[in-house]
């Protein structure tokens, strides 16, 4: 089963954690994957999770390298659109990837919502 991508900038790592809690259900049943940090949050929640390079040390590639191999179903990126980002370069290829090999790709909460909807119908009948 293809595994479903967790990263969330710094000033959107709260809602990365309640948006977690809200939708356990699901992300205890798939593979997860995070960028570093956003891991060490995810663990928090008692969820197991694979923890990658922080994304400023090359995360965001580790992730959009996964996508290019085919491995991930789902990325869901909490963006600070009000940040500065040191990595925005590896930011724009994972986003990128995902467009050229469409994988679904939530970049804030109200997307992520619709798209758990659909994975919670397909990972959980
Ligand atoms: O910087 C990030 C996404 O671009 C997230 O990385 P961390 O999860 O390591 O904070």
């Amino acid at each position: 089963m293809k595994g479903i991508a967790l990263i969330a900038h710094d000033g959107k790592k709260a809602e990365m954690v309640a948006f977690i809690k809200d939708h356990s259900e699901l992300f205890t049943q798939v593979k997860l994957v995070a960028t570093g940090t956003t891991g060490q949050y995810v663990q928090q929640t008692g969820l197991k999770v694979k923890k990658l390079l922080s994304g400023p040390k090359g995360g965001d590639a580790q992730i959009a390298s996964l996508v290019a191999e085919g491995k991930l179903r789902a990325v869901i990126f909490f963006r600070d659109p009000l940040g500065k980002h040191p990595h925005e370069p590896d930011v724009q290829m994972l986003m990128r990837l995902c467009d050229l090999h469409n994988v679904a790709l939530a970049t804030n909460p109200s997307t992520a919502r619709l798209l758990v909807k659909g994975l919670e119908a397909e990972f959980m009948g």
